[in-house]
């Protein structure tokens, strides 16, 4: 990743959010987006610019943007309407980027226009949220990433953040998954947690 002076930064044109620049790079906020975050708590987080990205939940587009200034192509999956006018905006401006409006329950319904990916990024405010990630493992290829921003509150908020977090390791590693690293990130996302983990 491109840090300016310990800023993590991205190198696409700008004004896609009203982003800051600083030396003709898009400042990446790590108050605004999780990936960003991860960043900052954990320097070995990286994006190369040979990989492909199924992204789960790419709202209006503000991660998906940064995301797709690193790599060579980002299929991003969002439902909601709303949200998705501005991904379409931020998709007219960068071509490496496939918007799909779709509910990522249902995968079989966009597999179609799919290819294998590098790294799945999820980021779905919802109950199930590893078995959302599970169901799109035969698009990771072997060896591929997953990295799982986490809303444990979102998941069951009669469970603890911490049992919520370990719950949802274990799913993922029955899954067929291993573990890298898995951090909470705060003070920038309160209750949110990243995981990341290889297919094997
Ligand atoms: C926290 S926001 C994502 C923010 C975005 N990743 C970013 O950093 O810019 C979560 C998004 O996931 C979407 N979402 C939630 N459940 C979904 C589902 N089942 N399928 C597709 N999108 C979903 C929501 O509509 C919302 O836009």
């Amino acid at each position: 990743m491109i840090s300016i002076d310990g800023t993590l930064v991205s190198a696409g044109e700008g004004g896609v959010y009203g982003e800051r620049m600083v030396g003709g790079h898009r400042v990446w906020d790590p108050y605004r987006s999780k990936l960003s975050a991860l960043w900052y708590l954990d320097k070995s987080t990286d994006l190369s610019s040979d990989a492909v990205v199924l992204y789960l939940g790419a709202a209006n587009g503000t991660t998906v943007s940064h995301v797709a200034d690193y790599v060579e192509s980002v299929y991003a999956v969002e439902f909601a309407p709303r949200p998705m006018q501005d991904l379409l905006m931020v998709a007219r401006k960068r071509k490496n980027i496939v918007p799909i409006f779709a509910d990522a329950t249902q995968p079989q319904r966009y597999a179609p226009l799919l290819e294998a990916a590098d790294i799945i990024y999820q980021d779905v405010a919802q109950p199930n949220q590893a078995g959302i990630a599970i169901k799109h493992l035969p698009f990771l290829k072997k060896g591929g990433v997953l990295i799982l921003m986490l809303k444990t509150r979102s998941v069951d908020i009669r469970k603890s953040p911490e049992e919520v977090f370990a719950d949802t390791c274990e799913e993922l590693s029955r899954a067929g998954l291993r573990v890298q690293k898995s951090l909470w990130l705060s003070p920038y996302h309160a209750d949110h947690a990243a995981i990341v983990c290889e297919r094997l």
